[in-house]
């Protein structure tokens, strides 16, 4: 496989306590990787770093082979990210945002390209983001992942706050890209997502990887979901019993 995005030992602090301790990851370039884990396991810190949105405390972060660890605003500027939906400006129109993102708003839209019909986004254009509802919100800042036309996108639980047609839409949408060349990697909460179209993905505990799943392991998934989501449950469940024992 040809890497696009990897991860030697990464380790991140949140307010000075570990929130990533010692992951290491290869993604391959053209594949959706899927992130999933329990509430406060550390996706959003692993993938924040990872995009340059927050600083790496210990290990390497490498895009397309090379060491970009010391280069924080080059890996922000080579990834995609969608902005958390709740901190978009409420005075800007969605057109707006998107031309700050992309330099220009008609760019950003042909960068979008087909996301955009997946995400209804036309008629959000023109209005005010503070108009509009959690799941427009939502709906634009995943465009803004898009608008500079990286081939590299990290999305934190896309999937937050979409109704079932946005959601299923927008999940053959990114499939679809992926199938075109992007590398996609995803927070998931949605075992069904994972299981159906990610090539990889893996599990974290306590930021930590506590086991990757590889294309067998999630065509495995795909034969038999509803083991799957048994044996992915009780791991979950096993992860946090051991976190409050430690914490009692
Ligand atoms: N802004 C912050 N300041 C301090 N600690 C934080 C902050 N954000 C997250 N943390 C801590 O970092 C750890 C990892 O949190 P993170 O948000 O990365 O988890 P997550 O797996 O994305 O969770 P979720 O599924 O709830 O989104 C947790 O212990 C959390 O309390």
């Amino acid at each position: 496989m040809t890497e696009a995005l990897g991860t030697a030992a990464l380790s991140v602090m949140r307010e000075g306590v570990p929130a990533v301790r010692d992951i290491s990851l290869s993604i391959a370039r053209g594949s959706w990787f899927g992130l999933i884990g329990a509430n406060g396991s550390g996706k959003t810190s692993f993938l924040r770093s990872v995009a340059g949105r927050l600083p790496v405390h210990d290990g390497t972060v490498r895009i397309d082979g090379t060491d970009r660890t010391a280069d924080r605003a080059g890996r922000a500027a080579a990834i995609g990210y969608a902005p958390d939906a709740a901190m978009l400006p409420a005075a800007l129109t969605a057109r707006a945002v998107l031309g700050i993102v992309a330099g220009d708003s008609d760019q950003a839209l042909a960068a979008i390209g087909a996301i955009a019909d997946a995400l209804v986004l036309t008629p959000l254009l023109d209005r005010r983001v503070g108009t509009c509802s959690a799941g427009q919100r939502q709906r634009i800042a995943i465009a803004c992942a898009f608008a500079a036309g990286q081939d590299i996108v990290i999305l934190d639980e896309p999937f937050n706050w979409l109704d079932p047609v946005a959601a299923y839409d927008l999940r053959h949408a990114l499939a679809a890209r992926v199938g075109e060349g992007l590398t996609l990697v995803t927070a998931l909460h949605d075992l069904a997502t994972l299981s159906g179209a990610c090539q990889a993905g893996a599990l974290l505990a306590e930021g930590r990887v506590a086991f990757e799943l590889d294309a067998a392991a999630l065509a495995g998934a795909r034969t038999d979901p509803a083991a799957f989501e048994a044996q992915t449950i009780a791991h979950l469940r096993g992860q946090a019993a051991k976190v409050s024992a430690s914490t009692a």
